[in-house]
This record gives C-alpha cells, sequence and structure tokens, in this order.
C-alpha cells in the first residue's frame, strides 16, 4: 500500500472551541487528547509507522506519533488546508502515491470505515458529515491530485477541485466517518451510545 495517512491536529488545549459553553477547558483537552488518540489507534491498525504524518503545533501529540514511529512534523502556519498541504508535501517527498486525510475528532471510527476510504471505486473519496456538508476524510489518488479545500461547504468544495481535475470522485456516508464532534448536540449524542 502506497497511501500515507495524513492527520492535521490542533493542539489539545485549542480544539473544540465550539463546545466551550458545555464542558471546561480541562474537559476539553482530555476529550481532544481521546479522539486523537483513537483515530491514531485506528489508524496504526492499516499504515505502518513509516507511511503516518501527524502536522500540529502541539509538541505533545508530535511526541505520541514519534513513539510510535510515524513522521511528526511542525506546523508552520495556523491553517487547516495549509496543514494537511505540508503533511501532503512531506508524504509526496517519501514516495506517497496516495493521500488519506482523516480528522481528529472521529471518535467512533472503525478500522473497517478506513478500508472503506481506501477501497472506495474512484480516484477522489470524501466522507462527508452528518449534514453532508463537510468533509471528514479524503483520499486522493494520485496524491497532490486536489487541493484540499476543508472549511464551509468543503463536501462541495471538494467535489468542484475533483470535477475541475478531470477527475472522479465519490461521497463514502459511514457512521463513523460522518460522527465528527462539533456541537454540544454531537457530544450528547456520542455520550448517549
Ligand atoms: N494542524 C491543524 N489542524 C487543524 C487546524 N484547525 C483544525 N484542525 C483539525 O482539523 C480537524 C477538523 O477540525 P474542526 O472540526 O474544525 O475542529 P476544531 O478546530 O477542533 O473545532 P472548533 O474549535 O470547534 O472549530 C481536526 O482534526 C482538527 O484538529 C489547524 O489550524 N491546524
Ligand atoms: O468539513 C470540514 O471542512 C471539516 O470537518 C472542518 O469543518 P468543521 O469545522 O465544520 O468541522
Amino acid at each position: 500500500m502506497d497511501t500515507h495517512l495524513v492527520l492535521a491536529v490542533r493542539p489539545p488545549e485549542e480544539g473544540k472551541s465550539r463546545l466551550a459553553a458545555t464542558i471546561d477547558s480541562d474537559q476539553r483537552s482530555a476529550l481532544n487528547y481521546k479522539m486523537f488518540r483513537h483515530v491514531l489507534k485506528i489508524g496504526s491498525e492499516l499504515f505502518p509507522p513509516g507511511q503516518i504524518i501527524l502536522v500540529s503545533r502541539s509538541a505533545a501529540l508530535r511526541d505520541e506519533v514519534a513513539a510510535l514511529g510515524g513522521h511528526a512534523l511542525e506546523e508552520s502556519g495556523d491553517d487547516l488546508n495549509a496543514a494537511l498541504e505540508q503533511g501532503a508535501a512531506f508524504a509526496m517527498g517519501h514516495g506517497a502515491g496516495s493521500l488519506l486525510s482523516l480528522s481528529s475528532d472521529l471518535p467512533s471510527l472503525t478500522v473497517d470505515d478506513v478500508r472503506a476510504m481506501l477501497d472506495a471505486p474512484a480516484p477522489v473519496a470524501i466522507a462527508t458529515d452528518r449534514l453532508r456538508t463537510g468533509t471528514n476524510a479524503l483520499r486522493m489518488r494520485p496524491a497532490g491530485a486536489i487541493p484540499f479545500r476543508y472549511g464551509v461547504d468543503s463536501l462541495a468544495a471538494h467535489l468542484a477541485a475533483a470535477t475541475a481535475a478531470k477527475l472522479e470522485a465519490v461521497v463514502i456516508e459511514r457512521p463513523g466517518l460522518a460522527g465528527d464532534i462539533d456541537t454540544p448536540a454531537d457530544l450528547a449524542e456520542w455520550r448517549r451510545r
């Protein structure tokens, strides 16, 4: 497998600011660690460490990935798409044929979810969220085939990027991939399960 996994992750103490009214900063940080470790563990079951790349401003998160034998890059900016481009450039310099990016806030992610991304029958595979507007995972073959367009309406933006590159794209809808934790309602729903 020549796919490399690129994880761009905000420092745990910064992430999930939309939950600030619901849980305090220590709880948010703990939640971010827990979700990150879950996604990293699932990723590690399918990707050899040398094909896992983390881009983060958090030294603590970088240490965790380095301890596994993965590549931990200090983020040079403070923007998700820029961080992913940084990771992608590194991966392409290390022979990546294709790339998978995964959001770190997917507490119900399974190995089969990641496999579904890798096996998707098109050069571009976009896992969307519950609202069917965002992107929680993106696989592109070849690496660098399309630019990262995370942000508002990123599903449409990634579909448009694939069209512009004349590449077929498929949208993947699976609970483990759709279940990112953005809002207090998402958090309550996940805790209920
Ligand atoms: N490296 C890096 N990762 C980011 C950045 N912004 C978001 N991410 C990651 O992108 C993924 C999706 O981010 P969001 O769902 O917006 O999460 P968030 O930024 O923690 O949440 P809010 O603070 O509530 O917007 C998660 O893996 C985040 O850690 C960034 O500036 N740099
Ligand atoms: O859809 C996206 O681009 C990412 O999930 C980030 O969006 P969000 O901040 O709405 O989760």
